[in-house]
């Protein structure tokens, strides 16, 4: 039967991880990869897959059903997004939590215009985490939520940290505040502020003749991603950030505790312990992917979210066939 035929814009650790994810989905197949890079200069895991350059983009409405978004959030997507939402139906994994709302608005106006589907922020956080946040809320109206992530690298914060000028590569670890956790895990409900959560910890490459102070006030400074952390900024060698800071491990979990009718203690918990934070990922974004080429065939239009889409349609198998197996 006909396979959903996949696009991948931008090739990064997403992009990457799309193409490998795609791969052990059969009613899919990768029908291209668009770079703002020179094509020549991408390496892909399969070379049989062709690279077109980013300008090339148009002429490929008919030949993919769905384009997978791998852009950074900070400064990639929210141009990106809108634009590619208006010729296809797109997922995309933008994370800037404090900026979905306005980036919503915004796809959802293109994807329309466009008579398209767009999923935004598919992922984990936001994504999974979101959707377990809902649960929680939902099912024990009298209680409270908490996310705590990592010790792990976060590809939206590592994105935003290469995109200072005078950086010419790096990463950044989220650490939890084991106190925070341990109050929490105690059933105390502690009402906790974001920098009593989470630490951020940056391993920057400088840029040649960059100034370091510079450098380390436009990350500590930085709205939405660091500004309200204690953040750590040490600058190492390129050797250094190659060697010691290639993988990209990362996880978490969400809490909801709370009390029901009857004054019973209830704890709703999911977490995710991952060794690629990218395969993972990419892992959700193509799920998501198969639900956004239903929802176009069934005639919706516009920009959703995960907490806007049937679980069943991330499926492979039938209704039928989840009713008899998953219920
Ligand atoms: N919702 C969630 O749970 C999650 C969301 N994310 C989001 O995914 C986004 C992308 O993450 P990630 O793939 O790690 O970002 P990368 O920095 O690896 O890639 C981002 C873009 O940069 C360009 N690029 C990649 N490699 C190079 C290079 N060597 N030289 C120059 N440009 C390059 C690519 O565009 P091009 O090919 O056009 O040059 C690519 O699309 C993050 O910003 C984050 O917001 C990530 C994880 C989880
Ligand atoms: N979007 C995050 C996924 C999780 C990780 C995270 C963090 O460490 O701050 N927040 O959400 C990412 O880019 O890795």
């Amino acid at each position: 039967s006909k396979k959903i035929r996949i696009g991948i814009a931008g090739y990064g650790n997403l992009g990457r991880g799309v193409e490998s994810a795609v791969a052990q989905n059969g009613d899919m197949e990768l029908v291209g990869v668009f770079t703002r890079r020179p094509p020549a200069s991408v390496t892909l895991l399969d070379p049989a897959v062709p690279v077109h350059p980013w300008d090339d983009i148009g002429n490929f409405r008919a030949a993919v059903d769905v384009m997978i978004l791998c852009g950074g959030s900070r400064t990639d997507l929210p141009e990106q997004g809108p634009a590619l939402a208006r010729n296809f139906t797109t997922v995309d994994s933008f994370d800037t939590h404090a900026r979905i709302p306005e980036y919503f608005a915004a796809v959802d106006e293109a994807a329309q215009a466009g008579g398209n589907v767009a999923l935004i922020s598919v992922g984990w956080d936001p994504g999974l985490f979101s959707l377990n946040r809902l649960f929680g809320e939902a099912i024990l109206p009298e209680g409270a939520t908490y996310t705590f992530w990592g010790k792990g690298l976060s590809q939206g914060h590592s994105d935003a940290v290469r995109r200072v000028p005078g950086v010419k590569g790096g990463v950044q670890y989220t650490v939890p505040v084991p106190e925070a956790v341990q109050r929490v895990r105690d059933g105390e409900q502690p009402v906790l502020n974001t920098r009593e959560k989470h630490k951020r910890e940056c391993f920057v490459v400088l840029a040649e003749g960059a100034d370091p102070e510079q450098v380390r006030q436009a990350i500590i400074s930085m709205p939405d991603y660091f500004a309200d952390y204690d953040t750590t900024v040490t600058f190492i060698s390129d050797e250094t950030l190659r060697q010691e800071h290639n993988a990209m491990p990362h996880g978490g979990f969400v809490i909801r505790s709370g009390t029901t009718g009857a004054g019973s203690k209830q704890i709703m918990e999911y977490a995710l312990a991952l060794d690629s934070n990218p395969e993972f990922t990419s892992s959700v974004l193509v799920a998501y992917a198969r639900a956004a080429y239903r929802l176009k065939q069934a005639g919706e239009r516009g920009a959703r979210s995960v907490l806007d889409v049937a679980p069943g349609l991330l499926s492979p198998k039938s209704a039928a066939e989840l009713r008899k197996e998953l219920l």
